[in-house]
């Protein structure tokens, strides 16, 4: 920031007044000092350029002018990045971040859900082909799975590719208006091509879903291609600079080569040879999830910063009558509404980053065709990618309605990351879905303890404890925090799996059992994922040390603290915590409140977002919210001229229509 900046002498305060270096937490966060001066670097050099480009602020311009300015912002980008050659993905993610602050934009797939998924499906010489065309942006693309009809039950999408061995070409068709293609990102305007999943046959044999490379627009007049109707689904709730679109295919012919080979393959003949494993025909999927718990962590992050720091600044109202007007972050019930945001941000934090590594450690193995940690890395991937955006959608609308009324305005920047956060709920699979995956595998591992088979060290706390009471007192002992996060998970899981038994023998089949007790499941699924975030979370603070371990380690107790009495049933009911251990949570968790109070401002500090990605009248980091929300008013496009148009053509004849008939019952009433 410049030294000369003038700032809010309420932030000044703030930031002299904590008991803890945010720099070293940020070097914390974003890998040393040398990564940060990068991503330092390389986020403000983007944000300049962007300036430059003379673009509107997203919440001012129509969609469709917000849809044209991604482009050539992402053009931009792009460009950029080809002149740093930058390569690794943290790099590009940042300055995506950057240029896009909690906005989507339409290209958002080409290489999350195009060049990935693509390069994990196609066969060598498919890559050798088409690769260079999709880096270089001649093909550009998505990946076209959900049907209007269909998005969670893959097995039910009614799409199908017919192979035709006297052509030795595929037909692609969608036969009801149920298939149509409907929902993929930069699919309406943008791509000119697309991955398809559709039901194989052959030989008049279904062989299920399988993955297909689609032309759908000529590469130099853009025009749809014959056989192919293709559009923008319409505006939505969000995400507005995105073209989601909608295909529908009509007999559209491509050679048997189109079809993604690495796995599965269809010979000249039509004679189909399966995959090893039909599951990583799923392994696109697993990326993205992986990928989506970054990115609703970074949104809370980003809404918690906003939050606390315009908290910080906003004064109104007396706690002492008399004594002067407040900080708006000094009332108890503010602190209540944000600093578990606050943990729950650093939480997520570091459950992206451990699924992240998880996720490269494991899929070299996959690649190789080791599918051993499949079913793990799949049930954690869909767990954490449920409960974070859960977590994170949540606590982005806390952080809007705890800013009052300017929290409403888009100028804070807040309506813009809740509708981002909570897309991720519904996309990339439904959450109740996702975490009924989690579900599953916490099943099969009760199964496998019971069969006395060995399951993975991560599941190791389904075994029988010792204890079936808590030892935890009024020091709130990390240890004995998590393992009451543990024992509700593991009984959860056994009274689910208990259930599901007394269920069957009842004589109800496996589908109705797990229908019967899905409630169940799901709240088991969470218990477990919320242990891992806090056993990942109490790791990456045990390796902290003085001043920031002290204040991390009471963020963390923050966040354990606060999920046990938000759902202190669950610890109460089979008396692992007893009623006088619960009495004391919640003198704890106002203690946790009051001891944070004085570094809040520098924990969000430390997240190190620059305005440019904060995007916000209220977050700003010198606290000047209200210039920047009248400046913010005074570009609304309302005020371009004094007197509209409207006014001429509405409000005037319907205001003379009025007053000439009130005027003329006043005269007959006279009369
Ligand atoms: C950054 C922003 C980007 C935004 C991009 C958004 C892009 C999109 O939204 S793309 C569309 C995403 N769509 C989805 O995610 C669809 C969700 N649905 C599914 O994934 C599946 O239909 C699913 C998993 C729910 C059910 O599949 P189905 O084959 O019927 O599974 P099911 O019978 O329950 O399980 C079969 C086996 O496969 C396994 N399995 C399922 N998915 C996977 C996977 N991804 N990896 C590994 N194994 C898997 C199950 O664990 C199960 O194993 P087991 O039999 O050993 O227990
Ligand atoms: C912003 C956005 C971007 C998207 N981008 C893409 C994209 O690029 N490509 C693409 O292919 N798709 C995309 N999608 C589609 C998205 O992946 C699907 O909408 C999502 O997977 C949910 O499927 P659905 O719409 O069929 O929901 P449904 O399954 O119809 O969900 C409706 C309700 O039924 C419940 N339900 C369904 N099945 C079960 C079950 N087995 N057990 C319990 N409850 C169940 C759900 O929990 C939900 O409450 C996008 C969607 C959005 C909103």
């Amino acid at each position: 920031m410049a030294a000369t900046q003038l700032v809010n002498p309420d932030l000044v305060k703030e930031r002299q007044n904590a008991a803890f270096s945010p720099e070293h937490l940020t070097y914390f966060l974003y890998g040393g000092p040398e990564k940060t001066k990068r991503k330092r670097f390389l986020q403000n050099l983007v944000i300049e350029g962007v300036k430059k480009l003379g673009v509107k602020q997203y919440a001012t311009v129509s969609r469709e002018e917000q849809y044209e300015q991604a482009l050539q912002k992402y053009a931009y980008l792009v460009d950029t990045e080809r002149q740093l050659g930058i390569t690794n993905s943290t790099d590009k993610a940042l300055l995506h971040e950057a240029v896009f602050p909690c906005e989507s934009f339409p290209y958002i797939l080409q290489y999350a859900a195009f060049i990935n998924p693509f390069t994990m499906l196609a066969s060598e010489e498919q890559k050798a082909k088409w690769l260079p065309l999709m880096k270089n942006f001649r093909l550009v693309g998505t990946y076209a799975q959900t049907e209007m009809g269909h998005g969670s039950f893959l097995r039910g999408l009614e799409t199908t590719a017919t192979y035709d061995p006297s052509t030795q070409e595929f037909v692609l068709h969608s036969p009801t208006i149920s298939s149509i293609k409907y929902w993929p990102a930069g699919l309406g305007k943008t791509a000119n091509a697309c991955i398809v999943m559709a039901q194989l046959i052959t030989k008049g044999h279904n062989y299920g879903m399988h993955a297909f490379l689609l032309q759908i627009r000529d590469l130099d007049t853009h025009q749809p291609l014959s056989g192919i109707t293709v559009g923008d689904i319409g505006s939505k709730f969000g995400l507005s600079a995105n073209d989601n679109g909608f295909l529908k295919m009509d007999n559209v012919r491509i050679p048997r080569n189109n079809m993604l080979m690495r796995h599965s393959r269809v010979l000249p003949d039509g004679t189909y040879i399966e995959p090893k494993n039909d599951r990583l025909m799923y392994g696109g999927m697993t990326s993205i999830r992986t990928d989506v718990v970054g990115v609703a962590s970074r949104r809370l992050c980003i809404a918690v910063t906003i939050a606390i720091r315009y908290s910080a600044v906003r004064r109104q109202s007396e706690i002492e009558p008399g004594a002067g007007e407040v900080q708006v972050l000094d009332f108890q019930t503010q602190q209540y509404r944000l600093f578990p945001q606050l943990a729950a941000a650093y939480a997520t934090t570091f459950a992206s980053t451990t699924i992240s590594a998880f996720y490269r450690t494991v899929s070299p193995h996959i690649e190789r065709g080791d599918l051993q940690e499949l079913p793990m890395l799949h049930a954690l991937s869909a767990g954490l990618k449920a409960y974070t955006s859960w977590t994170c959608a949540d606590g982005v609308e806390v952080c809007r309605l705890a800013c009052g009324g300017h929290g409403y305005s888009e100028a804070s920047g807040l309506p813009k990351a809740y509708v981002d956060t909570t897309a991720a709920c519904t996309y990339e699979g439904e959450n109740y879905v996702l975490i009924l995956q989690t579900a599953r595998y916490l099943m099969k591992c009760c199964r496998m303890l019971a069969e006395g088979e060995q399951v993975p060290e991560v599941m190791d706390f389904l075994r029988p404890s010792t204890s079936e009471t808590s030892r935890l007192d009024a020091r709130l002992v990390m240890g004995d925090l998590i393992q009451a996060f543990a024992h509700r998970a593991a009984r959860m899981t056994r009274d689910a799996a208990q259930s599901m038994q007394t269920s069957i023998v009842k004589g109800e089949n496996p589908g109705q059992a797990w229908n019967s007790n899905s409630v169940q499941l799901v709240a088991a699924a969470k218990a477990f994922t919320e242990l891992h975030v806090v056993r990942v979370f109490a790791e990456a603070v045990e390796t902290m040390r003085g001043s920031l371990r002290h204040v991390m380690e009471s963020l963390w107790r923050l966040f354990a603290v606060n999920n046990i009495v938000s759902s202190l049933g669950d610890f109460l009911v089979d008396g692992y915590l007893s009623t006088q251990q619960v009495s004391l949570l919640e003198p704890a968790q106002r203690d946790l409140l009051k001891e944070l109070r004085p570094d809040a401002v520098s924990l969000v500090d430390a997240l190190d977002f620059p305005d440019g990605v904060l995007d916000s009248a209220l977050g700003r980091w010198d606290g000047q919210v209200y210039e920047a929300l009248y400046d913010y008013s005074l570009r609304s496009k309302l005020n371009e001229k004094q007197v509209l148009d409207a006014y001429l053509k509405h409000q005037r004849p319907f205001m003379e229509s009025q007053w000439k008939k009130h005027a003329a019952s006043a005269v007959t009433s006279r009369l």
